[in-house]
């Protein structure tokens, strides 16, 4: 059966142009698609570097490149270009299959003919050249093949290998990054091999099988089912995640099966969250539901859960969606509370609750905020029922000692919080998830099947307890993605010690679709150099974290006032958008709910629309929190100054509790690592007075 595929290129290229020209694309493919007669349509072009790369006919100035099969039955849509473009593209490209990695790939074989000229001389003259210390026989195994090799004997300097990156296929420059940046032939192999599709490396690798190549080629080519994805691809041209998949992300998402919980971890921006929803749209392709929903995708709050849902949708059709069940994890506690006992369950933040703990706290020489925080942090986390276990237990991550009275004290006053909030009516979230966990434990009843958590670092424990009970331990259970970095809400857990096993089942993403490497390099430095644990107890690094993207390093602007810096913010907002940046694609955040409002009311008083973060139609503006899982083309942090980065008054004192403090202070600077990775093109920060001790540099 012929098959189609699409190459990356030719949806982004797509996504550009005019509407008359994407209608005369749509009737094009649409003579095309009937792919047992596909070849009528296709011109040869005499002087075509590959013979196997054909035009076809859109518009009378728009052409469409194909790549047809000599042997095997794979047609790839290319690109589509202007006519003459097209004809240059033909006269110089030539597609291969990677000798070792199996990938497929495209080079530029006019500008490397013309590169190797321009370099002969130079290498001539040179004592040394880069490549000098590698054997042929190991770049071959690398999979640099001949006519890439004639060209690296050429390269005297990095200047040059960053030169011919344009024209190379992308599979073998990477190789040779690797080599220059000193890693030994193994390791070089080792980094290749990390991003391919299958866990190991193809064994036999046929040069002529487009259709195998593609495959093992997510994140640049993917192979349609028929002419409705084709037309459904097409709807979406922006969304490319839909498509093409990182091949980590790939493997991930559609590993047939997994023998029990998975964990994800990776950067701010590498594509965790389309995992997540890929995994999702997996699950509830080969799964026939008994009775009830089988999978449950959960994530923190409910303006990210929409996001989930929209993502989703434009992965599964009805019915199939109906499969997923898209909500945040304190409805899903809340709805399980509420099947249980009949009643309306009301829940109150801290703030809300804070009058009531602090006549629970009187006499204790305690603050109802630190009890209530014990509470949170302590008790609930641990699931503490009795004095003698609170007595007991160990207080994680609250460093100031209470002696065995000062625990008593705290316990007593506990009981006569809680139990006022009992009486009141009133609940926490952790508190819902607490008594949902010990509801579905207590029942034997488990409404999922699977259960997939994204932004899973900010849980609190009892929710983890919630989490683990929502579905029966087996395979394909869970499916947890989440950032340590990026943990803005001081929630520390151990997944093993809440019986979620991910040994062996831990997997890293490491490339940043969202921001550029100018933005992700600073916004890394924010983070400080305190080593950080993960969900599996183990210290979480951001060493292989880049970006293929590039851009303008980010901005930060110092003011001697705060009006000042408004004024500066003003500027900077309408100027992003004179430049054709769409006001709801501007995220502006502060620390502090007082300070968001002062830039809209700024911004409102320079004729700046404004909206909330989640919300469209003007610039959005909110909180560093309410940043969290967002993104924006354009974002600008204000009010990075000493007094306000860290907020003094969110931190535990340090002769209190120096181990909290230390954490506090990690979470302040996490708090800034997210809003500034938000930014995919342009990050604005600024203070005014005396800068953050987090700014870098
Ligand atoms: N394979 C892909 N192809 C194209 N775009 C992608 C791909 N993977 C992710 N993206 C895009 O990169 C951006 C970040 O992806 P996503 O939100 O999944 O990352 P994340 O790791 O969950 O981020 P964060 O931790 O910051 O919330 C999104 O715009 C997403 O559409």
């Amino acid at each position: 059966m012929p098959q189609l595929a699409i190459d990356k290129d030719f949806l982004s290229r797509y996504a550009k142009l005019d509407k008359p020209v994407r209608k005369a694309v749509e009737d094009t493919l649409e003579r095309f698609s009937d792919l047992h007669h596909a070849g009528q349509h296709l011109e040869k072009v005499t002087q075509a570097r590959d013979p196997r790369v054909r035009t076809i006919r859109v518009t009378r100035d728009w052409r469409g490149v194909v790549l047809a099969p000599e042997e095997g039955d794979t047609y790839m849509l290319v690109s589509v270009l202007p006519h003459d473009e097209a004809y240059e593209y033909v006269r110089n490209r030539r597609f291969s299959v990677n000798t070792a990695l199996g990938v497929l790939e495209v080079r530029d074989e006019g500008r490397m003919e013309t590169m190797s000229q321009v370099l002969q001389p130079v290498a001539q003259a040179a004592q040394q050249r880069l490549f000098d210390g590698f054997r042929d026989r190991d770049l071959h195994a690398l999979g640099i093949d001949e006519q890439t090799l004639t060209i690296v004997r050429l390269l005297v300097e990095e200047e040059h290998l960053d030169a011919i990156r344009p024209m190379m296929p992308a599979s073998q420059h990477n190789v040779l990054v690797a080599l220059a940046s000193g890693m030994s032939v193994d390791e070089a192999w080792h980094e290749a091999s990390r991003d391919l599709v299958d866990e190991e490396p193809p064994a036999d690798i046929d040069p002529n099988d487009l259709g195998a190549a593609i495959r093992r080629t997510p994140d640049r080519a993917a192979v349609v089912d028929g002419p409705e994805e084709l037309r459904d691809i097409l709807e979406h041209p922006f969304d490319a995640w839909r498509t093409f998949l990182h091949p980590r992300q790939h493997r991930i998402a559609y590993r047939p099966s997994y023998g029990g919980p998975v964990m994800v971890t990776g950067g701010a921006g590498t594509g965790k969250t389309v995992t997540a929803v890929h995994r999702a749209a997996h699950l509830a392709g080969r799964y026939t539901p008994p009775d009830g929903t089988p999978i449950l995708l959960t994530t923190f709050t409910t303006s990210l859960a929409e996001a989930l849902r929209h993502q989703l949708g434009l992965l599964v059709r009805p019915p199939l969606d109906e499969r997923v069940d898209v909500r945040n994890i304190d409805k899903v506690a809340v709805e399980v509370v509420r099947d249980a006992t009949g009643g309306t369950v009301e829940v109150r933040s801290e703030r809300e609750l804070l009058w009531l703990w602090e006549e629970a706290a009187r006499d204790t020489g305690l603050t109802g905020a630190f009890l209530f925080q014990e509470w949170e942090h302590v008790i609930l986390a641990q699931d503490l029922g009795t004095e003698r276990g609170y007595l007991q237990c160990q207080r994680r991550g609250r460093g100031s000692r209470l002696g065995q009275q000062q625990r008593r004290a705290v316990w007593q006053a506990v009981l006569r919080a809680t139990r006022r909030m009992a009486d009141e009516g009133l609940r926490t979230f952790p508190q819902v998830a607490q008594e949902a966990a010990a509801i579905l434990e207590r029942e034997g009843h488990r409404p999922y099947r699977h259960v997939l958590v994204d932004e899973a670092h900010d849980l609190h424990p009892a929710k983890w307890r919630l989490v683990r009970a929502l579905a029966p331990e087996g395979p394909d259970d869970l499916f947890v993605t989440g950032d340590p970095h990026q943990r803005i809400y001081d929630h520390r857990v151990s997944l093993a010690a809440l019986g979620i096993n991910v040994r062996g089942r831990s997997h890293r993403l490491s490339v940043s679709y969202r921001s550029t490497q100018e933005i992700l390099s600073w916004a890394v430095g924010v983070l400080g150099s305190a080593p950080v644990s993960g969900l599996d107890d183990l210290e979480d690094r951001l060493d292989d974290y880049s970006s293929l993207l590039r851009g303008r390093r980010p901005e930060v602007a110092a003011y001697e006032t705060r009006e000042a810096e408004l004024d500066g913010l003003a500027a900077r907002v309408a100027e992003w958008v004179e430049h054709g940046v769409e006001p709801d694609a501007v995220g502006v955040a502060a620390r502090t709910r007082s300070a968001a409002d002062s830039v809209r009311k700024r911004l409102a008083a320079a004729g700046v629309a404004t909206t909330k973060l989640t919300g469209s139609g003007g610039v959005r503006v909110g909180t560093m929190h309410g940043m969290k899982g967002l993104e924006f083309r354009c974002v600008a942090v204000v009010g990075v100054d000493a007094g306000r980065v860290p907020l003094d008054h969110h931190l535990t004192p340090r002769e209190e509790d120096p181990v909290a403090h230390g954490h506090d202070l990690q979470r302040e600077r996490n708090l800034l690592f997210v809003a500034c990775t938000r930014a995919r093109d342009a990050l604005a920060v600024s203070y005014s007075g005396e800068a953050s001790p987090f700014l870098p540099g």
